[in-house]
């Protein structure tokens, strides 16, 4: 069948190459006129032929709305379509009721695979009247892997992106705990070769899993991961899902603790912690350390740290 896909970035621009391998044909717009089928929306619309189904994979949010509301403008009854970004699920309702006022359909769908999706396929969670879902059927059918898995119809418009939000929330727990157990075995010294740990633990293991390969592959690459720095963004999801836990009153300690995480990881220094070596200092004349140690012993005020003795309330 036919798609229009906008947004050709390291996704949609894999997604294309996917869903023409499966034999679909997909007209691909792009700002970037390098990596685009058409020059503008419009004619994207123009060289489809009707009921449309237009595919959205841009960023989450501004990008996204704009889209929307572009395709809102010119698409036209009985056409659909699909936000697969990373979208905010109470954002998928807006879109859905702004486009129903002119009878075009919406299917939210949250899409899993990164980079590797193109070969392996993409795990698909979508959302939507079932009406509207059967008309992007096939094109569900080429993007997802093979096997019986890899595709939900989760619930009504948002259960696609609310599905996703979970997945990204559980996605932040196990890549947390899988680096925080590496970060003890390297600290204590006690295996020969942390790597041939995890190695290890790829079969038949409790927690063998595809992220664990990963954490394998990145030490094949940089066995110690001396090249990186410990800094980790988010995109969102991640904070929706802690957020959604408060609403719905569900503790989520470990999911919201390896948020917390990535933001600590994005500080040089921890204003808090000055608050608790201070309190320390205050009440029980514990030894702090001088703002400016870290930069060397030499640094000026590195030696200001109260003698041993003082640590002792
Ligand atoms: O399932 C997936 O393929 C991932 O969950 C993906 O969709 C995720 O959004 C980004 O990899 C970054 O997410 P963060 O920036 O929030 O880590």
């Amino acid at each position: 069948m036919q798609l229009g896909l906008v947004g050709l970035g390291k996704m949609g621009g894999n997604m294309r190459e996917r869903l023409r391998r499966a034999g679909h044909t997909v007209v691909g717009y792009d700002r970037n006129p390098d990596v685009a089928d058409v020059h503008s929306l419009g004619e994207l619309v123009d060289t489809l032929a009707e009921p449309r189904v237009v595919w959205v994979m841009v960023p989450a949010g501004a990008p996204t709305q704009a889209t929307i509301d572009e395709l809102g403008e010119l698409l036209s009854p009985g056409d659909v379509v699909v936000d697969g970004g990373n979208s905010r699920w109470t954002d998928d309702i807006k879109h859905a009721e702004a486009l129903a006022g002119k009878n075009i359909g919406f299917v939210d769908c949250g899409v899993s695979g990164g980079v590797w999706g193109r070969d392996n396929g993409y795990a698909l969670m979508c959302g939507g009247d079932a009406a509207d879902i059967a008309k992007v059927q096939p094109i569900f059918d080429a993007l997802k892997p093979e096997g019986p898995a890899g595709f939900v119809h989760a619930g009504k418009v948002g259960a696609g992106h609310f599905a996703k939000m979970v997945h990204n929330g559980i996605e932040y727990a196990l890549m947390q705990a899988y680096a925080e157990g590496w970060e003890l075995l390297e600290a204590a010294d006690v295996v020969t070769d942390v790597r041939e740990v995890f190695r290890s633990w790829q079969e038949g293991t409790v927690i063998r899993s595809w992220l664990l390969d990963l954490a394998v592959r990145a030490m094949d690459d940089d066995e110690h991961l001396e090249g990186l720095r410990g800094y980790a963004e988010d995109s969102g999801e991640g904070r929706w899902t802690v957020e959604a836990a408060i609403d719905h009153a569900v503790p989520l300690p470990a999911i919201t603790a390896s948020l917390f995480a990535r933001f600590a990881s994005r500080q040089d220094d921890s204003p808090q912690m000055k608050m608790v070596a201070a309190l320390r200092n205050q009440f029980g004349g514990h030894a702090v350390t001088a703002a400016s140690t870290h930069k060397g012993a030499d640094a000026p005020g590195a030696d200001v740290t109260p003698p041993k003795e003082a640590d002792a309330g």
